[in-house]
Parts: structure tokens; C-alpha cells; sequence
């Protein structure tokens, strides 16, 4: 059995971010947790008794391995010291190689893809669920309880099952298992995602939004009422099926809103900031699709609590994120920008005075696929495993 260990302080390279917790046993794993880690950790952990090896990594299934999601997690576990890949599941595509799929995958050895009544869960510790909401409860629901699982999709992130059923269309049928579901946004979230057994990771705009905006309500710096949310998203954001609304014809050369007053991610994000507001928050959301594979921008008009200027906003926003690595408050009148976070798991945002007195303009960017959907999913279970947060999420955004 191997244990994993933190090199000698010398490893570290500047602040301490993660604390390990003290022992964990996973699958076949034991886990032996001794220190700290740096922003480096792919550099400080290593195998106590000799080399990493196939067999003392974590054993990881990908469902829906031939999705956006899904291959978004492919690219990231190829740079993390603790995962393995030994399971992958599909749909339509289930039989096929990954690389048949996903040319840009060939270079990879990963197992054929299997449908989910074919998989072999009893040879993986925790699973990334990258399926569609509606199918994903009942999958869920038949897996064995000792996996530890983060789902992408949205069936286990309202708390509410009426307010689910409405959004959704369609009854829940999982309502035991969405009562131990953990919502995973991990800035916010992190005591709550390190002891839990299944993650709801949020909707890439929920994340967008409440990112910037938790804080500042939990804080009263932001009145809670009259909140606009103008969203912009790539269209990775909808999948890889085939949709006639997502050709390049109905895409291209021009940007349109769509699910006005009515988007399935305003309960979710209603949820987060009714939470931290201690009062029920209504928003005006919409989103719009714009011409670009990937990213994702919200801008948020907000009112100031009497008082409060943007300087403070920015302010508190600096310092709750201070000590976070992937969430990033920019300098002066820096603009975000989503080409600046492509690919990566970045969350860059700033604050704005606006022209009408007493208003401010909020903007964040993310990459819908990375900290929208995979990037955070990974963060999450690194910490269900106490392993560091940042394992596997180092890459930098892909400029130009
Ligand atoms: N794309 C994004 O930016 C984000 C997506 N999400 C959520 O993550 C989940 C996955 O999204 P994404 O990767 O974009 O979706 P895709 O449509 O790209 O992939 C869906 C995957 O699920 C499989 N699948 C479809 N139907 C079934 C079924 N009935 N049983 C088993 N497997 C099935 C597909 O297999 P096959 O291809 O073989 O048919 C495919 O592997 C969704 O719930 C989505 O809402 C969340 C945040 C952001
Ligand atoms: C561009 C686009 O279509 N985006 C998707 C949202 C992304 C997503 O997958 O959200 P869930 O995880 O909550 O399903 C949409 O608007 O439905």
C-alpha cells in the first residue's frame, strides 16, 4: 500500500494554500497526509515507497466520455500525479476507441468507450458525471454507494424538488440522494465539498455569476434587489449534439439572446444568493450566444448599499479571493476578457463605477468548459480525496 507525502518545506515556492487532511483511505488507496502544499504541488507530493504507479493512482470513470464535459476531464487528468482514467462511458458512440471520437485524444491510451450498463464500476473509486440532467439521476442511482462522484449536470444542484420540477419540466427521481448532494462551488463551498460523497458542480453561468457576487451580499456592500445579469456564452456551453439552432450557419456572424425570464440557471443561481443574502434574491438573467467555441462573460449591474462606493467592492473582493489561486480580482481599470482564461481554470473578474451614482458594473469571465464545468469538477474532487485543490489544473490560458 502506498501512502502519499509532502516533500520537505525547500519544495514550496511562496504561500502555503492546501492543507491535507490526515489520513484518507479510498478504494485501495490509504492516504497519508502530513503537510501542506504549495501552488506547485504537481512538484511536492511524490510516493513515499518509490514511483508513481498505475496501480497506486486513483481509479477515475468518465460517464459521458464523448462530450465536451467528458473530454474536457480527458485533457485535464492527463496532467494530474493521482488520477487514472480507467473508465468511460458513452451513448451513441459506446464500442468506439477515444480517438475515433476525439482525434485530438489519439495520442492517449485510455479504454474503449462502454455504455453504462456495461461498465465495470466495481474497477474505479470516483466518477466525473458528464451526462445530460434527467438521465444522470437515475444513473447515479445505480451506482454502488462506496463512489465518491462529482456530477456535471444539473439534476442534484436545486435543493428544492418543486422548484426543480418546474425548471426541468420533468419529476425527480432521485429525491433521497439530491438531500446528500453537496452544491459544489468550491471557492464558496470548500468545508462543505471536503467531506462529501456527491458533488452537484454548479452551471458554468451560476459559477460566472455568483463568484463576484456572493461575497459582496454576504457582506451587505450590494442591495439585494434590482440585480442584472447579462450573460454571454460560447457555444461549447451546449453540447456536442447535433442541433440545427448550433450550425455554423445559425452561429456565425452575429450574437442573440435566448431562454429570456424563463434560462433553467435562474433558481440555481436565485439559490446561492438567497443563501447568502439570508432572504429570498430575484434577478434578471439573460443569456446570449455568441460566436466562439468556448468562454463565457457575465456582466452584472448592481446597486450599492447606501454608502458604498466600487472602491470598497473591490476592495472586499480582493481580499476574499486573496489567498485564491484560480479566482482573480484584476488591477485598476483592467477589463476581463474570456480570451485571457480560454482553457484554463481562471475565474478573472472587476468592478466598475457606473455613470448613474450609486451603481456599479461587475464583470467576470470563466471558460464555460474548464472552471464552468470540468476544471471546477476536478477541483472538487481533489478535495473530496484531500489531495491539493490545483492537482491537474495548472495549464495556463491557451494565447493567443
Ligand atoms: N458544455 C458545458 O459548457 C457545460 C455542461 N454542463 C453539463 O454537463 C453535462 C454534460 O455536458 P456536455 O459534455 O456539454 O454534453 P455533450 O452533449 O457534449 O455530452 C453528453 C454525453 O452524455 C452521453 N449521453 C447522452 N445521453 C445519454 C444517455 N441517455 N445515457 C448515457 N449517456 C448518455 C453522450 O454519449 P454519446 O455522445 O455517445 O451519445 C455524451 O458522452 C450536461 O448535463 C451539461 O448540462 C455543465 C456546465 C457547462
Ligand atoms: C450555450 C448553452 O446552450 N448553454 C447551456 C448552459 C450550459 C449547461 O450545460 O448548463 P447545465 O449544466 O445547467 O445544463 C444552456 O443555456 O442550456
Amino acid at each position: 500500500m502506498s501512502s502519499l507525502a509532502a516533500l520537505s518545506s525547500s519544495h514550496f515556492n511562496g504561500g502555503c494554500l492546501w492543507k491535507y487532511q490526515d489520513e484518507l483511505k479510498v478504494g485501495k488507496l490509504r492516504i497519508s497526509v502530513t503537510s501542506m502544499a504549495s501552488s506547485s504541488p504537481t512538484q511536492s507530493l511524490e510516493f513515499r515507497d518509490g514511483k508513481a504507479n498505475k496501480l497506486d493512482k486513483l481509479r477515475i470513470g468518465v460517464l459521458g466520455a464523448s462530450g465536451y464535459t467528458g473530454s474536457e476531464i480527458i485533457r485535464l487528468l492527463r496532467n494530474h500525479p493521482h488520477f487514472q482514467i480507467t473508465l468511460m462511458t458513452a451513448d451513441r458512440k459506446a464500442g468506439q476507441s477515444i480517438e475515433s471520437v476525439f482525434p485530438h485524444l489519439v495520442t492517449q491510451d485510455l479504454p474503449n468507450l462502454v455504455a453504462v450498463k456495461d461498465a465495470d464500476f466495481s474497477a474505479v473509486d470516483a466518477v466525473f458525471c458528464c451526462l445530460p440532467h434527467g438521465t444522470t439521476q437515475e444513473i447515479i442511482k445505480s451506482l454502488p454507494t462506496n463512489l465518491k462522484i462529482v456530477d456535471l449536470s444539473a439534476d442534484f444542484r436545486l435543493q428544492n424538488i418543486a422548484e426543480y420540477e418546474e425548471w426541468y419540466g420533468q419529476p425527480h427521481k432521485a429525491t433521497a440522494l439530491q438531500k446528500e448532494a453537496v452544491y459544489g462551488l468550491t471557492e464558496i463551498s470548500r468545508k462543505e465539498i471536503q467531506s462529501a460523497r456527491l458533488v452537484a458542480n454548479p452551471g458554468c453561468y451560476p459559477t460566472s455569476v455568483q463568484l463576484p457576487l456572493i461575497p459582496l451580499i454576504k457582506s451587505n456592500l450590494i442591495e439585494v434587489r434590482n440585480i442584472i445579469i447579462d450573460s454571454k456564452s460560447g457555444v461549447s456551453g451546449a453540447g456536442r449534439g447535433a442541433k440545427e439552432a448550433n450550425l455554423y450557419t445559425e452561429i456565425a456572424e452575429g450574437i442573440h439572446s435566448y431562454g429570456i425570464t424563463r434560462h433553467r440557471h435562474v433558481p440555481e443561481i436565485e439559490q446561492g444568493l438567497s443563501e447568502a443574502a439570508n432572504s429570498k434574491v430575484t434577478v434578471s438573467f439573460t443569456p446570449h450566444l455568441m460566436p466562439m467555441s468556448r468562454g463565457m462573460q457575465s456582466t452584472i449591474y448592481v446597486e450599492m448599499a447606501p454608502g458604498v462606493t466600487t472602491q470598497d467592492l473591490k476592495d472586499h473582493l480582493g481580499n476574499y479571493y486573496e489567498h485564491e489561486e484560480f479566482v482573480v480580482l484584476l488591477n485598476n481599470k483592467e477589463v476581463p476578457h474570456t480570451r485571457h482564461v480560454r482553457g484554463s481554470n481562471y475565474c478573472l473578474m472587476n468592478v466598475f463605477p457606473d455613470r448613474i451614482h450609486g451603481r456599479a458594473i461587475i464583470i467576470s469571465v470563466i471558460d464555460n468548459l474548464v472552471k464552468g464545468a470540468s476544471g471546477q469538477a476536478l477541483q472538487n474532487l481533489n478535495l473530496m480525496m484531500g489531495i491539493p485543490e490545483n492537482l491537474g489544473l495548472g495549464c495556463l490560458p491557451l494565447f493567443p
